[in-house]
């Protein structure tokens, strides 16, 4: 209606003062009810107005378009404003960088060009808008503060110098740890498995950060009725969508990722094209293909759901459930002797090493649990995921069970209940036969992990088998150096740690080995020991 209005006034009076008066009034009017939909339409008419204006004053009083230049200037600042609110972020730049082409030093456009920038993880562009920023003598405390911040994440950004402990020492006390995008020493290439993988390019050490990457999207909820679990996904769905069609760089790296059809004809992007601070917005190239359809595979195939790990790094429940999709890890596949882990901290997944990782390996996750799971049960969850795993435990383990009629009845023992020391001693005794040697043997540890950590439990099933069956610590060794650290290896060599020293931490080699697990699981981002301590239950 309002619209209207103007419309009919400008037929009757053209683009006069009176006109360009009440409209920027109305718009400024909206802004500060804060009112976006409503003030962007109206600055809209208003820089559309102001504009012809200039031309025609340019001709007939070229001493009045300096005066409405700078009228343009705060109107597409204020738009820009609005739409930045509206977390529509390229059009927001696109009002700033024109209104900066008006006036480059413009304190309240770069303010607002400096908070897109940072909202979109551009640090050092963020920086130096507001350092610009910092020259005007418009600006305060908050000015050096932004900038201030700029400069850690920075820092953070380029270093991946992270650290968790505080915040995990503080009983995660007040608002989530502020994190940088950072992406380490990974590059995408066509991998063995499936279309593209990331790949390590240097040697990474246990616990190490291979990346940190904020998400397009996530919804989080406590895990309830299969209702709540769907009005949570149609939420995330939406936001997604929201978010592809107000930024086209998110646009255009969505709709890199996989719908799981024809993988191995996919692109391989660079990897730079993931980093927040790359002009990523012109070299693209233009995609406009990402119909609903689309998105929908894409979001089956490459949405990650938060794990309990993450939520008790982040201090709540294990009922607490998140999903979310994040690019640059959509790029990591699966394998069943997996060498990364992810953590979620507020709207990021940090991907860290589970086990050391040498240059030119692929950088690979667990999609579903591969400790305690056979091969059968692994070819089902697999299947239910689309795929068919071709990682190199599933080659062994087919290999394996196709030659040996035993392991099939053994398995078939499990399922009807057999004692699991029995069980265990079975297993070790038949890798002597099926010449099982070396590393191998944590691979079928690991698929039979149960039924040894029920012996491992049971001070009943230790006093019966504990001498003919390998001790808790060379086990757990071998499986980690196979699957990476996870907690329930963690989680019985802490037990076994505090059953045998009440509790006390005298053996200084049991705590080191025990922090390094730590380390595979939670990452080197809970970098203090005391921190560490803490989430083991050991403080
Ligand atoms: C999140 S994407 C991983 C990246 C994907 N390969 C790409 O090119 O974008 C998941 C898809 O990768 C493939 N994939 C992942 N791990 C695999 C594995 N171990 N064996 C076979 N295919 C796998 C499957 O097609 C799966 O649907």
């Amino acid at each position: 209606m309002e619209g209207e209005q103007f419309e009919q006034q400008e037929d009757r009076e053209g683009s006069s003062p009176e006109l360009l008066q009440s409209l920027r009034s109305k718009a400024t009017e909206h802004l500060l009810r804060e009112e976006w939909e409503e003030s962007i339409h109206l600055y809209t008419k208003y820089i559309d107005l102001s504009r012809t204006q200039i031309t025609n004053l340019a001709g007939s009083d070229p001493d009045t378009v300096p005066k409405v230049r700078k009228s343009l200037c705060l109107a597409l600042c204020n738009r820009a404003e609005a739409r930045a609110r509206l977390h529509d972020s390229s059009e927001a730049m696109r009002d700033c960088d024109q209104a900066l082409e008006i006036e480059n030093t413009h304190f309240k456009t770069l303010l607002c060009k400096g908070k897109v920038l940072l909202a979109l993880s551009r640090y050092s562009s963020a920086l130096e808008c507001f350092k610009t920023a910092l020259l005007d003598p418009q600006a305060s405390e908050s000015v050096t503060a932004y900038v201030e911040k700029c400069k850690k994440l920075e820092f953070q950004a380029k270093t991946g110098a992270f650290d968790l402990s505080d915040w995990v020492l503080s009983g995660f006390r007040g608002r989530t740890p502020e994190l940088a995008e950072f992406i380490g020493s990974i590059e995408i290439k066509k991998s063995e498995f499936s279309g593209r993988g990331l790949f390590a390019t240097k040697n990474i050490v246990t616990g190490a950060l291979i990346l940190v990457t904020k998400g397009v999207a996530t919804e989080r909820g406590i895990l309830g009725s299969e209702k709540a679990q769907m009005v949570m996904w149609k939420n995330f769905v939406d936001e997604v969508t929201k978010s592809v069609r107000r930024c086209d760089r998110t646009r255009r790296l969505v709709s890199s990722l996989s719908t799981g059809e024809e993988e191995d004809t996919l692109e391989v992007p660079d990897v730079s094209l993931y980093m927040p601070e790359e002009e990523a917005f012109e070299t693209c190239g233009d995609d406009s293909s990402l119909d609903m359809e689309k998105l929908l595979s894409i979001l089956d195939v490459n949405s990650l759901v938060e794990e309990a790990v993450s939520a008790k790094v982040m201090g709540k429940n294990k009922e607490y459930y998140g999903v979310g999709l994040w690019t640059l890890p959509s790029f990591i596949n699966h394998s069943c002797v997996p060498n990364a882990r992810r953590l979620h901290v507020g709207d990021y997944a940090i991907v860290h090493a589970s086990r050391d990782i040498k240059a030119g390996e692929e950088i690979t996750s667990a999609y579903y649990d591969v400790l305690s799971s056979p091969l059968e049960k692994r070819k089902e969850m697999a299947e239910s995921w689309g795929f068919s795993c071709k990682c190199s435990r599933c080659k062994f383990e087919s290999v394996l069970s196709v030659a040996n009629q035993e392991i099939r009845e053994f398995e078939t023992g499990l399922e009807r209940g057999v004692d699991a020391g029995n069980a265990v001693y079975m297993v070790e005794e038949g890798m002597k036969r099926w010449k099982v040697k070396g590393k191998d043997k944590g691979l079928l540890r690991a698929s039979y992990w149960g039924v040894y950590e029920e012996v491992y439990n049971s001070e009943r099933l230790m006093r019966r088998w504990g001498r003919k069956v390998p001790s808790m610590e060379v086990v757990v060794d071998s499986v980690c150096d196979v699957v990476g650290s996870d907690e329930r290896l963690l989680k019985l060599v802490v037990e076994g740690m505090k059953k045998k020293n009440g509790g006390c931490s005298s053996n200084i080699a049991e705590m080191e080995r025990v922090l390094k697990l730590g380390k595979g699981v939670y990452g080197k981002v809970v970098s203090k020991k005391k921190a560490m301590k803490t989430l083991l239950g050991l403080e």
